[in-house]
């Protein structure tokens, strides 16, 4: 068997360790032979390929971002490209292509799978924001990494007594806030799901300051909005993908909070950093266990799933099931946060 493998979306830790997973899986228990695209879909509509054997993907489980190159396709482009796609996996005897990406890059698999083109998907985001598998890899690094990152800024923030408020990822999804924000004791949470009251952090601020403590730590995912009415918020438009363009959400908070309370503020956008170098031991596993088994579901011609994470097992599900809607932090999970806000 010949499997076709890429990469699509924002890069992600783990990538390379899944990606070492197939090769090495395909190789060593099928004897199949893998070929990469290059740039996720782009290098499929361009025929950019690279033999992948085990030599290639040497030393890759702990290798951040992807070897095999990710970029950005419009929606449209793709549809077009149906044809020329499915030609150029003829061309290079490709019998099931493996996608790895996030709900963009499923969405373009489900339209292959529906097309007829055999394909097995692999969830990758660090946002965690696909649905039907308990979690993805790159999620705990970004965490961990989050994590460490405000552990920091809770020394600095209350030598000068200062609001630290930390930007995160997170587009749709307030997963990486929350848990970076449990983890590292933030004082106060701005998730997507939840539209924020500009009046009601103002008061969390005053508040603390005036019981004694000495700081406060705020956490904002990127994708955080203030409630209708309440805080002005740049409008970025949108770029020619269609994803949202941000502008700032935590430092607009800042000057509010600031013009408001007279406190001192001090905003940081960790950004890239969060997606950025090796994945920890968990996604290292994850990725693995994604790739060897997405690598059997291809050998078994179980074509049109994902694998997913359930419980402590990988299991297979629809690929229409997956990207149907996105997993966002339900209503319970934000409830949990309460006792440690404020
Ligand atoms: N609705 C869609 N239909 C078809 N292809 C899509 C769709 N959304 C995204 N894609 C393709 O998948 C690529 C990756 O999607 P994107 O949202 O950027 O990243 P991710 O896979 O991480 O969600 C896009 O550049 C585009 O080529
Ligand atoms: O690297 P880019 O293109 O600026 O994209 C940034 C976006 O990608 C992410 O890091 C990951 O999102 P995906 O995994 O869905 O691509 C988001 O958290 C962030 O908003
Ligand atoms: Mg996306």
């Amino acid at each position: 068997m010949r499997i076709g493998i890429l990469t699509g979306g924002g890069d992600c830790p783990g990538l390379n360790a899944v990606i070492r997973s197939v090769v090495r899986t395909a190789a060593n228990h099928y004897g199949s032979e893998v070929i990469g695209f290059r740039d996720g879909w782009r290098g499929l509509l361009e025929d950019r390929t690279t033999p992948l054997d085990i030599g290639a993907v040497d030393g890759l489980l702990t290798r951040g971002g992807t070897t095999l190159g990710s970029a950005r396709v419009a929606p449209g482009l793709l549809r077009d490209g149906l044809d020329r796609m499915r030609a150029v996996l003829a061309d290079h005897d490709v019998d099931v292509l493996v996608p790895i990406g996030g709900e963009g890059t499923l969405t373009a698999a489900h339209m292959l799978s529906e097309a007829g083109v055999p394909v097995v998907g692999v969830p990758k985001t660090i946002d965690n924001d696909i649905d039907c598998t308990d979690l993805t890899f790159g999620f705990d690094t970004a965490v961990s990494i989050a994590t460490e990152m405000i552990d920091r800024l809770h020394t600095t923030a209350e030598s000068h007594q200062r609001v630290l408020l930390v930007e995160v990822m997170g587009r749709h999804a307030g997963w990486i806030a929350l848990h970076a924000g449990l983890a590292a004791g933030a004082h106060l949470t701005l998730v997507p799901e939840e539209p924020f009251d500009v009046e009601e952090v103002c008061r969390l601020v005053t508040a603390r300051f005036e019981r004694g403590d000495s700081h406060v730590i705020g956490v904002v995912a990127e994708g955080a909005t203030p409630k209708p009415g309440t805080m002005a918020l740049r409008d970025g438009g949108v770029d020619e993908y269609g994803h949202r363009r941000f502008t700032g959400v935590a430092q607009q908070l800042g000057f509010e909070l600031e013009r408001r309370t007279g406190k001192e503020v001090r905003t940081t956008v960790l950004g890239h950093v969060q997606r950025g170098g090796t994945p920890t031991s968990f996604d290292r596993v994850l990725a693995t266990r994604f790739g060897l088994h997405a690598t059997i579901a291809a050998h078994e011609g179980r074509y049109g799933q994902m694998v997913a994470l359930r419980g402590t097992d990988i299991e297979l599900v629809p690929l229409g099931d997956a990207v149907a809607r996105l997993k966002t932090v339900t209503p319970s999970r934000l409830a949990e946060r309460r006792a440690f806000t404020g």
